[in-house]
This record gives C-alpha cells, structure tokens and sequence, in this order.
C-alpha cells in the first residue's frame, strides 16, 4: 500500500494534474518551455496547485498574492532551493545562485554583496557606461551584429568588475568560451530536459555510456573550470607579479579567510557571477529590441519622449530617467513581456506551510511562475502584447479595476531571501542601455530580396533555463548624423574610462581596440 501511494497526491495538499501511481505527474512534466505548460495547468487548477514528481512534491505559484506571503513574507522557511544532483555534479554544491540554504550559500552571498550593494554598485558605473557607448559603437559600424554586441556589452561589464578585465569582442577569447559553455549548461539545467534523478535516484546508477546527462555534465564541469579558475589564476598572478588593479577578485584572494572563502569557493563565486550577470541582461536587452521591431508604435511614442526630454545634441544620463515616464513603462513591460526567467529560479521549503487551507509539504519544490502571473488575462489586458502604455494606466500595468497591489515591480528579480544579488547592476545596466538605444537608433524589420518587411517572431525564443530570443534579423539605423557623431565622440572619450581595463589583450583586440579608435579620428 505504501508504495502505491507513492506518486499520489495527499489530503490537504493543494489541486493539481491527475497523477499516477509511482511517477505522480512525472509523465506529464514538460520537457522544454515548462512555464507554458505550468500556466495551462494554472488556468485550470488555480493560482496555487501541486504535481507529484514521484515521491517529491512541487507547488506552482501563479499568483501574486501567494508570492508575497509564502516566498517575500515567510521566506525563513521557503529560501531552499531543491537539491540538484546535476547541478552539484557540474559545480561541487558551490553555485551560489543553485546553492542549498545553508553555510555555504551564506558566505558565498555575504561576499557577492560586497560589490553589489547600490553603493557598491555605484562605482561599477563608470565602466558601465563606457561599455554601453562602446555598444552603441559597436552597432553603429555592423548594425547586423547587434545581438552578439549586446553579449559582449554584458559579459564584458562583469569580467571588468570581477577580473579588471576587459573583452573588446565578442571574439574575445572569454566572452566566446564562456557564451558557448553557458549555453550548454542552461539546457542542462532546463526544469524537464533531463531525467528526474532528484525525484528518482535509481536513475543515477545508469552507466554514463547510456546517461548523455553524465557526460554533458563532465563536459560542461571541465569547460567551466578551465574558463573560471583560469581567469582566477591569472587575477592571482597579475597581483602576484605586483600589477593590481582594484577588482574585486583581488580584493577576495586578499581577504579570503575574512571572508570565509578557499579557492574553489571563489574560482566559483565569480565563475557564477559571470553566469548571473551575463546571459540574463543580454536577454532582457535583445528581448527590448525584438519587442521595439515588433511594436513600433510603441518604438515611436518613446522616440518622441527622448527627443522632447534629451533632445538631439547629448546622449541620456541616468538622470533623465525620472522625466521619461514612456521609457519606464517599455522597460517594465519588457519585463513582464518576456520575463528572462520565466519560472525565476526554484525554491524549496525547509519546513512545512499552510496557506489558505492547503499544506505544502517540507521539502517541496516551489516553481513561481512569473510567466504565468505576467500573461493571466485576469490581470492584463491583452497579456500576449507588447503595450507599454498599461503601466503609465495603473502602477503595476494591470488593467483598470482589478486589484493589482499583490505585485511588485521586481518579481522578475525573484524573491525573499533568494532575491537576485545583482539587481543594482541589472537595473542599472537595463535604464542605461534602454534609454541609449531608444535615444540613438530605429529599429526596423529586415527586408527580403523583394524589399518586403521580414515580421520577427517574438515566439522564437531559445531552449534554456534563461529565456532569451533565437538571433534574429533586423534594421538598425542611427536617427540623425549628428547623433552618430556623438556616439564616435563619447566613444574616443570613454578610452580612458577602458585603459584601467585594457591589460593582456591578445593581439587581435589590441589590433581591435587601436584600430576602432583610430578610425574615428
Ligand atoms: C536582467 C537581469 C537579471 C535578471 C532578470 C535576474 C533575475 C534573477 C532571478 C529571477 C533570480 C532568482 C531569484 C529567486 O530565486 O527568487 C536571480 C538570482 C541571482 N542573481 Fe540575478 N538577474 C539579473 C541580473 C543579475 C546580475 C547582473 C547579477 C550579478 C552581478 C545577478 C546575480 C544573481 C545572483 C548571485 C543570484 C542568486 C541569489 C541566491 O540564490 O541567493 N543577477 N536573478
């Protein structure tokens, strides 16, 4: 009888998906893009419902009001997140964001926030806004190579801050190694796309040779290693040969014991930053560009702003944010349009809850389903577009009448105590690089050979725990000359802002560097 019951759901737990014996809902979990799935089912059971992934459970939330007082307001006992037998493969249990509430997970937090803090985050902005001129740049001289100049724009912000070093290209060395290995590991870690050892250990004991999951995970485990631990020894050595700089990875190596850190825990600290950083701020700004192509009345009605408020002769400041309200509502309804991580990052509970009647079980999977809150047809108007103007109707966008004060402007960060560490950065990265763009550029569709729009898609979205858009083509050109001109300007001028980065450059991006700034003389 026991192991029959094995799969079901119990009294008391909330409602969810028929479950059979065993597996519970496991024949059913969607193999890729679960958030579509997970808001099906939500419109079907509820805000909050449950699936039974063999003998562990998982409750869905979609909706806000859950959110606020189950992950923000207990968030003592909700901050877990499931164990992950692949990703503690690949990284050793040391993945501050995959981390298990716990010691290690403290100590890796307590020290990210050392540079995260708005304070913190404050000095990072320099080279931030060097980078993004450098984007600007970057598209203004091969506009077809925006979505690879966007990557580069966000991992080489990071590599400056941790490392004090620089990637000029995409090409760089690093950027491309670590955009590859990413790329690997985020459909490795995809909820569904491999089989359930968590929930089924047996599964663990199948030979390598049959399991591609194991030798993924030994490839993307060594990829990362020799990407992260390089770029570590190299800090090291630099600081060692007397050559600091005044990254923060100095500043770790320097006060590890202090800090509570060895090596693996650092190698990783920064490996994972990178990961943090990188992919989801490049997918929120290329997500910005397909939504602008794809909407260009509301590519229009922020054209306007931006050129009543900044005008035609400077680029934006951070400043001017405050006085462009229609740029506010685009970056807010990007967030909601295409939520770079569409299910956040899974919680676990450490205790069991009850709310509104339900149990939720010690142990279980927490999945926030922001897809789903972000899409629900109860709250927004026309969910499936792009409409920034809902945000300047109501504070949370949703439409007139309805309750929307359970939601918060940051869901998209996460939430309680696992919130996103770099949402200073992020967010200042994403006012920033918004407002440029819009200021600088029209984004059009590309054309085909008989001079007819190409529609985007703004479906094709690629496979991955981070949803960011399949490359895609479109035509982007500088709205005046003298705007051009501006940006070849800003460019020479952030050279000195770059130089404290620029050290070790393999010929090619020095040959890269002196030729893109020679050019503009
Ligand atoms: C558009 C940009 C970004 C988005 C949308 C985003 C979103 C998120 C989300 C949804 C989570 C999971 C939160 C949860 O479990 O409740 C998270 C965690 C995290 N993020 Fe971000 N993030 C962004 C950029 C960044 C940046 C720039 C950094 C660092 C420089 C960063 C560092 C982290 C870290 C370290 C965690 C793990 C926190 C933990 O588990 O304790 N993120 N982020």
């Amino acid at each position: 009888r026991k192991i029959r019951k094995i799969g079901a759901r119990d009294a008391g737990f909330p409602p969810g998906p028929p479950t059979l014996p065993i597996v519970g809902n496991l024949y059913m979990f969607p193999k890729e893009f679960a958030h579509y799935k997970f808001t099906e089912w939500a419109r079907q059971y509820g805000g909050i419902y449950s699936l039974k992934l063999g003998p562990g459970t998982a409750i869905v939330l979609t909706d806000a009001a859950a959110v606020k007082e189950l992950m923000d307001k207990r968030s003592a006992t909700t901050s877990d997140r499931p164990p992950m037998h692949i990703g503690a493969l690949v990284t050793g249990g040391l993945h501050l964001v995959l981390a298990r509430y716990g010691d290690t997970w403290r100590t890796l937090r307590r020290t990210a926030h050392a540079i995260l803090t708005p304070q913190a985050t404050s000095r990072h902005l320099p080279i931030q806004l060097a980078e993004a001129t450098q984007l600007l740049h970057d598209i203004l001289r091969t506009p077809q190579g925006f979505y690879t100049h966007v990557q580069r724009y966000s991992s080489s912000v990071i590599f400056s801050v941790l490392y004090g070093k620089r990637a000029p290209r995409y090409e760089t060395p690093e950027t491309t190694a670590f955009f590859q290995v990413e790329h690997e590991w985020e459909l490795l870690m995809e909820p569904g796309a491999t089989p359930p050892v968590d929930m089924i250990p047996l599964l663990k004991l199948v030979p390598e040779r049959w399991s591609k999951w194991k030798r993924d995970s030994r490839r993307v485990r060594a990829l990362q290693r020799a990407l992260y631990f390089g770029l570590l020894d190299e800090t090291a050595e630099r600081v060692r040969k007397g050559e600091h700089n005044g990254s923060y990875m100095e500043e770790v190596l320097a006060r590890q014991e202090e800090f509570g850190m060895n090596r693996e825990m650092t190698g990783y600290l920064a490996g994972v930053l990178i990961e943090a950083a990188s992919e989801t701020t490049s997918s929120y700004l290329n997500s910005l560009i397909l939504a602008l192509v794809a909407y260009p009345d509301a590519q229009k009605k922020a054209h306007e702003e931006i050129d009543r408020v900044v005008g035609q002769h400077r680029m934006p400041t951070l400043d001017d944010l405050g006085r462009l309200p229609y740029v506010q509502a685009i970056i807010l309804e990007t967030h909601r349009f295409r939520p770079v991580l569409p299910l956040l990052v899974p919680h676990a509970t450490i205790a069991v809850e009850e709310y509104q009647g339900y149990i939720i079980p010690e142990g279980a999977t927490i999945f926030i389903n922001a897809w789903g809150i972000f899409h629900d047809p109860a709250l927004f108007d026309s969910p499936e577009d792009f409409i920034p103007d809902r945000y300047l109707l109501t504070e949370n966008g949703t439409k007139p009448g309805v309750d929307g004060s359970h939601l918060r402007s940051t869901l998209a960060f996460g939430a309680g105590r696992r919130f996103c560490s770099g949402g200073h950065l992020a967010q200042n990265a994403i006012k920033i690089n918004a407002m440029n763009l819009l200021w600088a550029f029209d984004f059009n569709p590309a054309v085909d050979s008989n001079g007819r729009p190409i529609k985007v898609d703004t479906f094709a979205y690629s496979k991955g725990a981070t949803m960011g858009p399949s490359p895609f083509k479109c035509n982007i050109t500088p709205r005046s000359k003298e705007k051009a001109e501006i940006i070849e300007r800003e460019f020479l001028e952030a050279a000195d802002t770059f130089s404290k980065f620029e050290f070790g450059l393999n010929p090619e991006d020095q040959e890269f560097v002196t030729k893109s700034r020679a050019q503009d003389h």
